[in-house]
């Protein structure tokens, strides 16, 4: 019995340590979250919220292009796989850096547009070699016409409109619902993005808050 006797002696220590035992879920893993689709669809705003609701450690991913990359964009050009491959790396690299100490969380979450099932793999791949991560894709799916409004109507934004249109053609969707074999990808959760903020917004937290409770136990750990 972890007796009174023995906890009064310690100041109730022990009491709140077995409360805390309690809480914690019986897997603990680190998770990344990937926050993709084209240009316009919602990556940041979803992201922002992630961060906001589940307090996860929030990368921008478009801070990782490098200069050429967004003057070529800024121009409507669309980049190239050679283009992408050191902004890939990049971002993969985050999976396996511990989260700075500053962070409340353990858990990140990263915009990356990840348009080919290539790029999504690279990223796939950045987690191999860590055990304890939990890699996720959210793909935000909108009709392209939304998209090129969205961006029409965005200020301040190196991506204008005229970068719609070749991200679709560069898009491979995933498809979480097909089986492995025939190239199904289990580890993205398609979410429709053309509705409101607010109810996407809710919508992404409570994919979130299932898919890790399912894994992690009843009680999500976010901070
Ligand atoms: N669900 C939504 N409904 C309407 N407008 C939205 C929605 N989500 C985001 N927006 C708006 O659409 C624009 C694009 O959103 P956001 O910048 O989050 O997209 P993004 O995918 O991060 O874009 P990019 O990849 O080009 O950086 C912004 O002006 C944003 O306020
Ligand atoms: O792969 C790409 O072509 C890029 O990542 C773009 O998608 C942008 O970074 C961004 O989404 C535009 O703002």
């Amino acid at each position: 019995m972890a007796d009174r006797d023995t906890d009064a002696a310690l100041g109730g220590h022990l009491r709140d340590q077995n409360a805390t035992a309690e809480k914690k879920p019986k897997n603990e893993h680190r998770w990344i979250w990937f926050v993709t689709g084209p240009t316009a669809c919602g990556k940041t705003t979803v992201a922002k919220a992630l961060a906001k609701n589940l307090h996860f450690t929030y990368v921008e991913g478009d801070d990782y292009h490098p200069k050429a990359n967004v003057e070529k964009m800024s121009r409507g050009e669309p980049l190239t796989d050679a283009d992408r491959a050191g902004w890939l790396q990049a971002l993969a690299e985050h999976e396996t850096a511990a989260p700075p100490t500053s962070s409340s969380s353990p858990h990140l979450v990263i915009t990356c547009s990840a348009l080919k099932r290539h790029y999504r793999d690279i990223l796939r791949a950045g987690s191999e070699h860590a055990g304890d991560l939990r890699i996720r894709f959210i793909f935000l799916n909108a009709p392209e016409e939304v998209l090129r409004e969205r961006a029409m109507k965005r200020k301040g934004h190196f991506a204008g409109a005229n970068l719609v249109r070749s991200q679709f053609e560069t898009l491979e969707m995933p498809d979480p619902n097909k089986k492995e074999e025939e190239g199904g990808e289990g580890d993205v959760v398609v979410v429709d993005v053309d509705r409101g903020p607010e109810e996407v917004e809710r919508n992404v937290v409570q994919v979130v808050r299932e898919e890790m409770g399912r894994e992690e136990g009843d009680y999500l750990r976010v901070n």
